[in-house]
């Protein structure tokens, strides 16, 4: 992964499903922000050269404020979102400096993603050279129904062809770039940064990534976040106190 990469962080979404006053990515999870969790993991990487955060209007002053406070050094742009993720991913793309060839898209409410999944989804995107695309996602665990209007089953796909998908999202960035101009221009919306790459009939690499990459969506989705965080810690603390212990018995 020797590539220097942009990174897209959208968090211009309204929250709407986790029915609280202030947005989802906001809230504080442990001692900060749910974004700003965000923004550390990628500006801890050495491979992220540039972000782009797309926000709300009123949300860019205080975004502003914490990119100082936390010293998010590869913040390079705050922008305004549009109406739609998508709209709001191309709209981050095109404030990355233009240097950069090869971008990632990422939620700003994934604060549990770890450098090892963005490190696999960016390799995953770099091995087909020529295409350029990749996703991290994991193999769904539950059997999946598609269920009609009146709530009764129509179809059960296999479960071996079925994969939850996540951020981050990574492209070679004119590819990236061509399928949101083509899905603009068709007036295509999709939920993702892959249905509009693979419109393009350009395959789209899936990556295994890790179920704890949690999309905070919903209200029960804030305490597992927590207890995740907390495992997270508890490890890095035992962890820490084994190489401590190794290092006094080798004495
Ligand atoms: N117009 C939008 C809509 C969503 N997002 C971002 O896309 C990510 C994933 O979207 P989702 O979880 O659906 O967030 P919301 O749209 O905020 O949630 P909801 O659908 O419940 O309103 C979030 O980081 C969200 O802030 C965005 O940047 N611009
Ligand atoms: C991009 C995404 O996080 C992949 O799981 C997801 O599709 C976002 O969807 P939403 O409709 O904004 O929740």
């Amino acid at each position: 992964m020797n590539a220097q990469w942009g990174v897209v962080i959208v968090a211009a979404g309204k929250g709407t499903r986790m029915r609280t006053a202030e947005s989802k990515q906001y809230l504080t999870l442990r001692d900060k922000p749910i974004l700003v969790h965000t923004l550390e993991l990628f500006q801890s990487m050495d491979e992220t050269a540039a972000i782009a955060l797309v926000v709300g209007q009123a949300d860019i002053g205080r975004c502003k404020e914490w990119v100082a406070q936390y010293g998010l050094t590869k913040v390079t742009a705050i922008v305004q979102g549009g109406s739609e993720r998508q709209h709001s991913v191309h709209l981050g793309l095109k404030a990355l400096p233009s240097h950069l060839q090869w971008v990632m898209v990422h939620d700003g409410v994934r604060p549990l993603v770890t450098q090892q999944a963005v490190r696999a989804c960016c390799t995953a995107a770099m091995k087909g050279e020529d295409q350029g695309a990749a996703v991290i996602a994991v193999p769904v665990k539950d059997t999946i129904k598609q269920v009609n209007d009146s709530g009764v089953i129509v179809a059960t796909p296999d479960r071996r062809s079925l994969w939850a998908i996540q951020t981050p999202q990574a492209f070679r960035r004119d590819l990236l770039t061509r399928a949101h101009e083509t899905a603009e221009a068709d007036r295509f919306l999709g939920t993702d940064d892959a249905m509009v790459v693979e419109r393009l009939n350009v395959p789209v690499v899936v990556a295994e990534g890790e179920y704890t990459n949690i999309k905070i969506t919903t209200p029960d989705d804030l305490p597992y976040a927590e207890f995740l965080l907390g495992m997270r810690e508890s490890v890095q603390v035992s962890d820490k106190i084994r190489i401590e212990l190794k290092g006094e018995v080798s004495q």
